[in-house]
């Protein structure tokens, strides 16, 4: 059966997201949401350009924003959801608090329109800051908690491995381990998760404190040069996406809901076409499990301005 996936957004993320996804050729129909009705309506004849180029086959079809009924979305397995302006965090040093005003705004907007379209499938969510929309979207469209997967820490474990890879002297193929918490400031890795070549991280004569500044601040410095970030998150998307349609049950550090801290918040989940199918429960050392508290303040606390 075809698998059919919307994007809401067509900025540098999801137009990168687009482009992947057409290259990937996993998807047969593809639906461009866009506020702005000129820049989405370009954004599909590029891709049509792209796709008569490629292997692969996927249509592109435009849900008209303005439409009573967003019935496109409707019969949709999976929605990306990463619409924002990456502009407004250019004088904040790329922080990504400075989108909430602006993001919260959008799920109002849009959440209603998601629901009436009746659309029944999962809803990949990337948009900033990513835990808390991650739970204004399913307190505002009134989905099961599982049915929102917040992309979350995924992009900073894949840092994570590169870099501790780098520091090692090992391939980042061959690093194991996770970043939890906020997809924000307060994220931590999970040091006693974290294994090289099968070995503890201790094992090596590492600066974990260095190499924590360094996962933490990866996404200023990239926002520093090119003022926004896009292939590596639309690589997450797609790899999310893909674990999805495809029933993976994959185990990824994604932004879910926790029942204890009763938000969404980077932790270990297993993904598959239900979306959120099941929390893994890493053992945390203490440490850790105080910086998951100090993470689900800080989500809590951004929350608490603009529910
Ligand atoms: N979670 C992550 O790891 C991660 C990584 C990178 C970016 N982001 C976030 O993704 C979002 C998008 O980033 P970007 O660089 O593509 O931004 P961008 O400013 O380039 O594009 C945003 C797009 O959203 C559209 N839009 C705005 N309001 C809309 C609405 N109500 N409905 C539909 N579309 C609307 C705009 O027209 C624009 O095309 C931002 O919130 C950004 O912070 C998250």
């Amino acid at each position: 059966m075809m698998n059919k996936v919307g994007i809401i957004g067509l900025g540098h993320v999801g137009a990168t997201t687009a482009l992947l996804m057409a290259q990937r050729g996993k998807v047969g129909k593809m639906v461009l949401v866009d506020q702005n009705t000129a820049k989405v309506k370009s954004e599909q004849l590029d891709l049509q350009d792209q796709i008569a180029q490629l292997a692969t086959d996927t249509s592109v079809v435009v849900q008209d924003y303005d439409s009573e009924q967003w019935d496109k979305i409707t019969d949709l397995d999976v929605l990306i959801f990463c619409p924002g302006k990456i502009a407004a965090l250019i004088d904040h040093g790329g922080n990504r608090d400075y989108e909430l005003n602006i993001t919260s705004q959008i799920v109002k907007e849009v959440a209603p329109k998601i629901k009436a379209s009746k659309f029944a499938g999962i809803i990949v969510t990337i948009t900033n800051p990513c835990d808390v929309i991650a739970r204004l979207l399913q307190e505002q469209t009134g989905f099961d908690q599982q049915r929102i997967v917040g992309t979350g820490t995924s992009l900073e474990t894949a840092r994570m491995r590169h870099a501790v890879g780098a520091a090692t002297g090992h391939n980042y193929h061959d690093v194991q381990g996770y970043v939890f918490g906020e997809h924000g400031d307060s994220m931590f890795p999970v040091w006693s998760s974290v294994q090289i070549a099968g070995k503890p991280i201790t094992d090596f004569d590492v600066n974990l404190s260095q190499l924590k500044q360094q996962i933490v601040t990866g996404g200023y410095t990239i926002m520093d040069g090119k003022h926004y970030t896009n292939n590596g998150i639309a690589t997450r998307a797609n790899l999310t996406t893909e674990a999805i349609l495809s029933d993976a049950k994959r185990a990824l550090p994604v932004s879910a809901y926790d029942p204890d801290f009763k938000l969404y918040i980077g932790q270990l989940a297993i993904v598959g076409k239900n979306g959120i199918e099941k929390l893994v429960k890493l053992s945390l050392n203490k440490s850790e499990q105080h910086e998951y508290q100090i993470a689900s303040k800080a989500i809590q606390a951004n929350y608490e301005k603009v529910k």
